[in-house]
């Protein structure tokens, strides 16, 4: 696993314009080398700035965007169009103004699709659905993701892992469902540690002054059941994106030297 490199930027809207500049190249990169891009969107509001921005960039086309695919690495779990979803946000942000390929846009099950309330037969579809998009040959459970995105909550948690419940535990299957989430709503369904530590890269998004401990805590060394941020790491780079106000905790050590 990639040992966390640092960027900090002065303020949450300059890291969303630099982190989208930053995918923009990223994803015209691996569509020039390898023909298409695998992306993993995040929800919440670092992640969902950065789609805006990205939406606003003028270099917002230079992306191939019948070529990209999209997936999720969590979900709350509500009726389809509910505004609370984070595929809901995500299209308001930016899918809704880009050509993007229905059948490339994965988003995770809603409580009322084919899988109703059952939302481990929901996590199951989506670990099939990202099996089945895998590369064969090198034995994978899921795509090869060009870049993984992840907010950073206040507790430390990832996608929809908190610490110490069930579902940053889990070492073997790719995708689960959560019950009693601390963040509502209770019940979501998100990728795990394995198929997160499958991406390429991972990049941590973090702005605010909420998120100062949290980032200090997850990069200090702490166990990724505490803290499941700390266990987010890629298998070629993992990128924590910061603004000045989330990096007020680190110690100098972990500062890096070229930033704002
Ligand atoms: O479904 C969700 O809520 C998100 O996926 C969650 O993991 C989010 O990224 C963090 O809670 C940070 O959210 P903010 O950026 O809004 O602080």
């Amino acid at each position: 696993m990639s040992t966390p490199q640092l960027v900090v930027h002065h303020d949450k809207e300059l890291m969303a314009q630099a982190a989208a500049a930053r995918l923009i190249t990223k994803i015209v990169d691996a569509q020039a080398s390898r023909g298409s891009a695998s992306v993993v969107l995040t929800g919440g509001r670092n992640g969902n700035g950065l789609l805006a921005a990205l939406a606003g960039s003028p270099a917002r086309d230079a992306i191939d965007w019948g070529r990209l695919d999209l997936w999720w690495g969590d979900e709350r779990f509500l009726p389809e169009g509910d505004p609370e979803r984070n595929v809901t946000q995500a299209r308001e942000a930016l899918l809704d103004a880009v050509p993007l390929d229905p059948k490339r846009v994965h988003a995770m099950p809603a409580s009322d699709g084919p899988h109703g309330t059952d939302v481990e037969a929901a996590a199951a579809a989506y670990a099939e659905e990202l099996a089945g998009a895998a590369n064969p040959e090198n034995h994978a459970s899921v795509p090869s993701f060009d870049v993984l995105l992840l907010g950073v909550g206040p507790d430390t948690h990832v996608a929809s892992l908190f610490p110490e419940l069930p579902a940053v535990r889990e070492t073997e299957r790719t995708v689960v469902g959560v019950h009693g989430a601390p963040k509502p709503p209770p019940t979501r369904v998100t990728l795990t540690l394995p198929a997160i530590r499958a991406a390429r890269e991972v990049w941590l998004l973090a702005a605010g002054e909420d998120k100062a401990q949290a980032a200090a805590i997850a990069l200090s060394g702490a166990g990724e059941i505490q803290a499941p941020a700390a266990g987010a790491r890629g298998r070629a780079r993992t990128l924590w994106l910061l603004d000045s106000a989330a990096a007020s905790q680190l110690p100098r050590s972990l500062y890096p030297p070229a930033s704002a």
